[in-house]
């Protein structure tokens, strides 16, 4: 209770008379800025920002500008906070990235991420860096290219249900009719033939249903918006269609000629997409991939020649037109195995791969188990393996650092109902140079000091993560608090192909994601991406070079092309 009740004048007079403490004010006013000042500086991206020439800082505000005038903008997206509701074309800045892609096409902070030097594109799963649309084109006029469904197509709810997969067999393999009743699909059943000739299978779909084959296994590959946001969706769906969509990938890529072309094809994508290195990550569980003829089988070291070939070409093609700089590193392989395998098994693997860095040691740079994390196995499982493995390496004179997926799930269980088996304990123990995702790690403030100490890498993949449901929009990724406690991160798209996405389409994610985002904050994750990457020192310092010079004419363009814009819209 008040001592003493005072008139309301009294009480109006009071207030009025505190409401011009200047000092008050100023002390809040600079406390505030103390505030500010100590979060600025101990920001991620201070470096980049103290470092920023004339130039840079201008180009920075001009992508804040027009970021800004974009979230605004009803032709775009144009969501104004105000009771009215939005009309149905009305969109959220950084909402939903399958329902915003064609109006991300449209914008141009986009058209300024695909012109930003990316340096090295450190996590993408080999067979998913291209569209489905070209592996299609050529697989629908091969003799040995054949298809498989897991239920015999007789009407339009079996188009919906079933799952596809592709493989290349010799000519004379007799043809199966796909779309008869007694169709029988078991793999197993010596008595049944699950082939039909794709080109066969072309022709009798587009009598049968009347549309393109080829679009309807186009939606078999890439996962559409009902597949990802859909109210019944769950996330072990969502992760069974996205199994799906790689089984289907994989036939239509995985034989010689197309392998080969792909390397080639691959490298030119990076490119258009100013990424200058990348490190693949190829199933390698799988030992063989069938010639054009289906009629030899190659196996990893054909696999490992074709690349070397294809790249040293690819390179001489470069320095022929003095374009070197654009990919002067070539690649490096990530031996990738799955997570669910007996530890037999993992055993063989590991030994694969020892023997792959031994007869390739410029090609193979790292160790990863891949696969759904809510699954068994974790990481810790296969402890003594593992250990074996370094110990081995160790005892070999060789290094082949582990890169592993981690804490890509929200339960951050190991697979298990355990959370003591979170895979991000091990990522620490067994030295992980950078992990893929690391998106529950902020649930362990002791682990990411021991990121921070150990400069554990983490390589982001927001769509996928929004894609794989682990948030509803980059908006709710927690990339910008990952970042803020210090932990360094590179930007990556995990599976291009069945997200439809690219390396810009995820700069443009994270730019939009946060306002906390900036051109000094693309620039420290792309030099990220050079220093955590597998080349060496001296190669790291050529790369860090080139890629300056690029940057720096980046940042040129911006001002020129956008600086009237921003202009104007500061007007
Ligand atoms: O984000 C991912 N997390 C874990 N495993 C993945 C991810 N993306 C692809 N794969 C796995 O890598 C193999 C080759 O593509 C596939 O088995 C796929 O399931």
């Amino acid at each position: 209770m008040a001592s003493f009740t005072p008139s309301d004048v009294d009480l109006a007079a009071k207030f009025t008379q505190f409401l011009k403490d200047s000092d008050c004010q100023n002390q809040y006013s600079e406390e505030r800025l103390r505030l500010l000042e100590a979060e600025q500086a101990s920001s991620w991206d201070s470096k980049a920002r103290l470092e920023a020439s004339d130039v840079e800082r201008e180009a920075a505000a001009i992508v804040r500008t027009i970021r800004e005038m974009e979230r605004d903008d009803p032709t775009l997206f144009g969501n104004q906070a105000g009771e009215s509701i939005p009309d149905s074309e009305t969109r959220d800045m950084g909402g939903q990235f399958l329902t915003n892609r064609s109006r991300i096409q449209e914008s141009k902070i986009y058209s300024i991420a695909r012109e930003m030097p990316k340096g090295g594109h450190l996590h993408i799963h080999f067979n998913s860096e291209l569209h489905p649309n070209i592996l299609l084109q050529q697989a629908k006029d091969m003799d040995t290219m054949f298809i498989r469904s897991i239920r015999p197509l007789l009407g339009k709810d079996d188009l919906d249900e079933t799952e596809v997969v592709f493989n290349v067999l010799p000519v004379g393999t007799k043809s199966s009719n796909v779309f008869a009743l007694n169709y029988n699909s078991d793999h197993g059943d010596t008595n049944s033939n699950p082939w039909m000739k794709f080109k066969d299978f072309c022709v009798e779909f587009r009598q049968k249903f009347k549309s393109d084959p080829l679009d309807w296994v186009r939606s078999k590959a890439a996962l559409s918006e009902d597949d990802v946001y859909r109210q019944s969706q769950t996330l072990n769906g969502v992760w069974a269609r996205f199994n799906q969509g790689t089984r289907c990938f994989k036939g239509l890529l995985n034989y010689e000629s197309v392998f080969r072309w792909y390397i080639s094809a691959a490298i030119d994508s990076m490119i258009e997409d100013k990424i200058m290195y990348a490190e693949l990550r190829p199933m390698l569980l799988d030992k063989t991939i069938p010639s054009d003829d289906g009629l030899q089988q190659l196996c990893h070291s054909d696999q490992m020649n074709i690349i070397v070939e294809e790249v040293s070409k690819k390179k001489k093609d470069l320095e022929a037109k003095g374009q070197l700089e654009l990919f002067p590193f070539g690649l490096k392989i990530i031996y990738c195995t799955p997570r669910s395998i007996p530890k037999p098994r993992m055993t063989t693997e590991m030994l694969d791969c020892i023997r792959l860095k031994l007869a390739y040691p410029d090609l193979i740079c790292g160790f990863d188990l891949v696969g759904a994390e809510d699954r068994p196995n974790s990481i810790s499982y296969y402890r003594d393996e593992l250990l074996a493995f370094v110990k081995t390496c160790e005892s070999l004179g060789i290094k082949i650092p582990f890169l592993f997926h981690a804490g890509e799930t929200l339960l951050d269980t190991g697979g298990s109902k355990d959370p003591e088996n979170s895979n991000l304990f091990d990522v620490v123990l067994l030295n992980s140079k950078r992990i893929g995702h690391g998106y529950s790690i902020l649930k362990h403030p002791k682990l990411v000091e021991e990121f921070k100490k150990k400069r554990i890498c983490i390589e982001l993949c927001p769509v996928s993560n929004e894609l794989l449901n682990l948030c509803r929009n980059i908006k709710q990724h927690p990339y910008p608090a990952m970042l803020q406690q210090g932990l360094e991160c590179t930007v990556n798209s995990d599976n291009p192909a069945l997200f439809s996405s690219t390396l810009s389409y995820e700069f443009y994610q994270v730019m939009v994601g946060s306002t906390t985002m900036s051109l000094h904050g693309w620039r420290q994750l792309a030099e990220w991406s050079i220093v955590h990457s597998c080349l060496n020192e001296d190669q790291k310092e050529e790369a860090l070079g080139y890629w300056r010079q690029r940057w720096d004419e980046f940042c040129v363009w911006i001002v020129k092309k956008f600086g009237p814009v921003a202009k104007e819209a500061e007007v």
